[in-house]
């Protein structure tokens, strides 16, 4: 490893569902994180629109080879020469016969070039009381397949309702993840119930950093005015492989910046070894 600091900035949107008016002020969160010194910028889930309308939705997302969000940010990481994760963008399908949008996450290198891409896994179809449900996966694709790669240091890529599969980040740390991105858009309810805890215990459990950037706040839909307005929790976090919360970006858009001392993960996982004390056994 180059050095055993890195300079980290959390970037939290409060995203509309319009890719176009949303890409300014993501790009400019990412050039106050690199002027202040991040080296490595994290952006959250859904970074180019988040919107309720599958119509609209149909008009608007691009193929990835021409989105005009990642292409932004490629060039954006090139010319600030910063490690960027673009937490999701929503994209169209590379196979023209599925309806079914991506939900795509990006390691882009400090010379723009696209280092990883990692397709969520597992899709949030969730009843959480009789006016709030959610059904992901009718409108998304889910993913297949696990990510770890060499980035600023190794990287475990996930997103948002993942963070609830422990066993994908035990498998990701044990591959060699010593970060564990979350890019999420968690919502207000079980933000408030389950995100810090959820994210705290995948730290500990595995002994990797966790680096958790955030939607927060209500989201405006200028393309779907009678939408009932989506709400985020926010508090994008940071969380050190010991289980302290090192970062908190509370419920406003902006800028969250935090050191990281790599060796800390060796730190936590020599004082409990727990990652290397799987045992097979039987039942129920
Ligand atoms: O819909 C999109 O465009 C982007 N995807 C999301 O926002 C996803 C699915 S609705 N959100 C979550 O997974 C929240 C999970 C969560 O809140 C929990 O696990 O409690």
């Amino acid at each position: 490893m180059a050095s055993e600091v890195l300079k980290v900035g959390l970037v939290q949107l409060c995203v509309s569902d319009d890719p176009a008016l949303n890409l300014p002020v993501t790009a400019g969160l990412i050039r106050e994180a690199a002027a202040a010194g991040a080296e490595f910028v994290l952006t959250p889930e859904a970074t180019n629109l988040l919107s309720p309308d599958s119509a609209w939705k149909e008009q608007v997302l691009r193929h990835e080879s021409e989105d005009p969000t990642l292409a932004a940010l490629r060039a954006l990481a090139a010319e600030l020469g910063i490690w960027l994760l673009i937490g999701s963008l929503s994209l169209r399908a590379e196979d023209p016969s599925d309806h079914r949008a991506l939900n795509r996450s990006f390691l882009i290198a400090p010379d723009g070039q696209i280092a990883a891409r990692y397709d969520k896994i597992h899709m949030f179809d969730v009843t959480i009381s009789e006016v709030e449900s959610y059904r992901e996966s009718a409108g998304f694709r889910p993913g297949s397949q696990a990510v770890v790669v060499n980035g600023p240091a190794p990287l475990g890529l996930s997103v948002c309702y993942d963070v609830r599969f422990a066993y994908l980040y035990r498998k990701l740390a044990q591959a060699g993840a010593r970060i564990l991105t979350v890019p999420a858009a968690f919502n207000d309810t079980t933000g408030a119930a389950h995100w810090e805890v959820l994210l705290r215990a995948r730290a500990i459990e595995t002994g990797c950093f966790v680096l958790a950037p955030a939607q927060c706040g209500t989201h405006p839909t200028p393309h779907s005015e009678n939408a009932r307005p989506r709400r985020t929790w926010g508090h994008s976090l940071a969380v050190a492989p010991w289980g302290e919360v090192l970062a908190d970006g509370g419920t406003e858009p902006g800028v969250t910046l935090v050191t990281l001392d790599l060796g800390a993960v060796d730190g936590a996982r020599s004082r409990v070894p727990s990652l290397t004390h799987d045992r097979d056994f039987t039942g129920p």
